[in-house]
C-alpha cells in the first residue's frame, strides 16, 4: 500500500499502538475483529480435531426438563454413545442438555460448542468438552466439520436455522453423505406437508431434496441413519 497527493496518514501503525488513551475502540474495529474471528476457527479446530465420529443434537433451548422429548433426547444421546459417536450440541438448556446429559450418562464424549448471547445462560451441566464463541458462523462450520450427521428434535428459529443451513450444504454439495434426521412427528409433520405442498408444488425444491431430510419418532432409527452414514464414509 502506497500514499499520494497528500494521502500520508500522520501517525504510523506503531505509534498508535504505543499510544495508551484507554479507550478499546480498537477492539472492535474490523480488521481486529478478523484476528478474532481467526482465534476462533483456530480454537475450534484445535479443541476437536481428535474428537473422532461424533453427531450434532439440535433442539429448543426452553424444553423443560420432566418432558418426553427431553427424555427422547437423552435416549438419543445414549444411544449415540453406545454406537461410539461423540455428541456435540450448542451446549445450551432445554433440548441441548437433554442431549449432552444422555451422552454423558453413558460415558461418552459429551461437545458443548457455546455462544455468546445477550442473555448468558453458561454451558448445560453435563458438557464434558466445552468450546465457546462469539460468532454464529465460525460454530456453525465446527458442527458441520465435525458431525457425520444431524439429528434435529423440535426446535425455535435457532433449531431451524441449524436445520436449513445443513440442508442447503448437503443439497448443493457442499457436506456428502450427512444424513439429517428430525425426530418427531408430530412437530416436524406440518413443515414436511407444507415444503411437499408448497415448495415442491412451486418447484423451488426437486423431489431428490426431499430425501435429503427423514422423519421418524424413533431414536433407535435416527441413530441407525448416523450409524449407516458412517459405515459408507469412515473418518480417517
Ligand atoms: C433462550 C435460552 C437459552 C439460550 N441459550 C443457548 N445456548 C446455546 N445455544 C443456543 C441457545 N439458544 C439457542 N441456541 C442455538 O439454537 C438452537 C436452539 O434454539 P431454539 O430457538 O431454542 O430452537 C440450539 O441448537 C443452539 O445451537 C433459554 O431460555
Amino acid at each position: 500500500m502506497g500514499f499520494r497527493r497528500g494521502q500520508t496518514p500522520t501517525s504510523t501503525t506503531d505509534t498508535r499502538l504505543l499510544e495508551n488513551r484507554g479507550e478499546a475502540d480498537w477492539v472492535h474495529s474490523d480488521p481486529w475483529r478478523v484476528l478474532r474471528i481467526q482465534s476462533e476457527f483456530v480454537e475450534g479446530f484445535g479443541a476437536l480435531a481428535e474428537l473422532g465420529p461424533a453427531v450434532s443434537v439440535f433442539g429448543s433451548a426452553r424444553t423443560a426438563v420432566d418432558t418426553e422429548v427431553y427424555r427422547t433426547g437423552m435416549d438419543i444421546g445414549r444411544r449415540l454413545v453406545a454406537e461410539g459417536f461423540a455428541v456435540i450440541t450448542g451446549g445450551g438448556p432445554g433440548l441441548m442438555e437433554a442431549a449432552n446429559r444422555g451422552a454423558c450418562e453413558a460415558g461418552g464424549t459429551s461437545v458443548g460448542l457455546g455462544i455468546e448471547l445477550p442473555h448468558e445462560q453458561g454451558m448445560n451441566d453435563w458438557v464434558d468438552l466445552a468450546v465457546n464463541f462469539r460468532y454464529f458462523f465460525a460454530r456453525k462450520t465446527m458442527f458441520l466439520k465435525y458431525s457425520q450427521g444431524f439429528v434435529v428434535l423440535p426446535g425455535g428459529w435457532g433449531t431451524l436455522d441449524e436445520l436449513f443451513e445443513a440442508l442447503t450444504l448437503v443439497q448443493t454439495g457442499k457436506v456428502r453423505a450427512f444424513p439429517v434426521c428430525l425426530v418427531g412427528t408430530e412437530y416436524w409433520g406440518g413443515l414436511l406437508d407444507w415444503v411437499r405442498g408448497t415448495q415442491l408444488d412451486a418447484g423451488t425444491i426437486s423431489t431428490q431434496d426431499l430425501d435429503l431430510v427423514t422423519l421418524t419418532d424413533d431414536p433407535a432409527e435416527a441413530v441407525a441413519l448416523m450409524v449407516a452414514a458412517r459405515e459408507q464414509h469412515p473418518t480417517s
